[in-house]
């Protein structure tokens, strides 16, 4: 099994906005080995959701490579990129987009009966996905019963339950107080800790300094890569 998990070579990717094509990443190599946790920093507009949606799957480069596990994924169809994504991908984003009228629950066990697994086998990884998360004694309420910081953290209960390689976060302290941001950081960083490979796309410099690995973009490229310094 390859220790490099993301492999990107020369990604480009554009908008089209009107008659002209803005380019929104240019040119990007980017390597990412398995259990790291990578910040991705930079202002607004810099591309740095541009690069998660990218990683993720969710869209496809103009050109350049893209190799997720060894797999080259940069010429598939989108059944194909989709099924890629359901087995190696977990994500997780600001709105939380939890289902309101499935319980903690239910909205957990979605991706596992998507899969048609049998509840028997569904039931004990839902319970310790929740219990990872620290809302195990919340499984039977309701997301809107929730505060923010315990809906984030079932929506990264979600995104962990089918064992994903990656786990890739767009902002998910965006609609935090900084109390619940806080909370959601301490549990990815222990998350790290167990081994996960993260990528967290955030504008908090406070919260990006957690990371591993902090790489900085700036007009759709890479500004800076740089792997935090451990205190002696
Ligand atoms: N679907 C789209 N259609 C047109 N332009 C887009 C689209 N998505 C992104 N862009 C453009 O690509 C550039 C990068 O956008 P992106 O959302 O990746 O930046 P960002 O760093 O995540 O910004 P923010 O921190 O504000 O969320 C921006 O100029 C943006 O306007």
């Amino acid at each position: 099994m390859t220790d490099l998990l993301i492999e990107a070579r020369a990604i480009c990717k554009s908008f089209r906005q009107g008659e002209v094509a803005a380019l929104a990443i240019q040119q990007l190599d980017l390597q990412i080995r398995r259990g790291e946790f990578v910040a991705i920093t930079g202002p607004s507009g810099c591309g740095k959701s541009t690069v998660l949606h990218l990683l993720g799957l969710l869209d496809s480069a103009d050109s350049g490579q893209l190799k997720l596990a060894g797999i080259d994924v940069s010429t598939l169809s989108m059944d194909q990129r989709s099924r890629i994504r359901n087995q190696h991908i977990g994500i997780v984003f600001q709105a939380f987009h939890l289902i309101d009228r499935l319980s903690v629950y239910d909205n957990v066990a979605l991706p596992l009966r998507h899969r048609g697994w049998k509840e028997q086998q569904i039931r004990p990884l839902v319970q310790q996905c929740l219990a990872d998360v620290d809302v195990g004694h919340r499984q039977d309420f309701f997301p809107s019963q929730l505060s923010g910081g315990q809906q984030q953290r079932v929506a990264i209960a979600r995104a962990l339950v089918t064992d994903p390689d990656l786990l890739l976060l767009d902002e998910p302290t965006g609609n935090l107080d900084s109390k619940n941001g806080d909370s959601v950081l301490q549990l990815l960083q222990r998350l790290h800790q167990q081994g996960r490979s993260i990528v967290l796309v955030t504008h908090d410099a406070r919260y990006a300094r957690c990371a591993s690995r902090q790489i900085q973009l700036l007009d759709g490229r890479l500004l800076s890569d740089q792997q935090r310094q451990e205190v002696a």
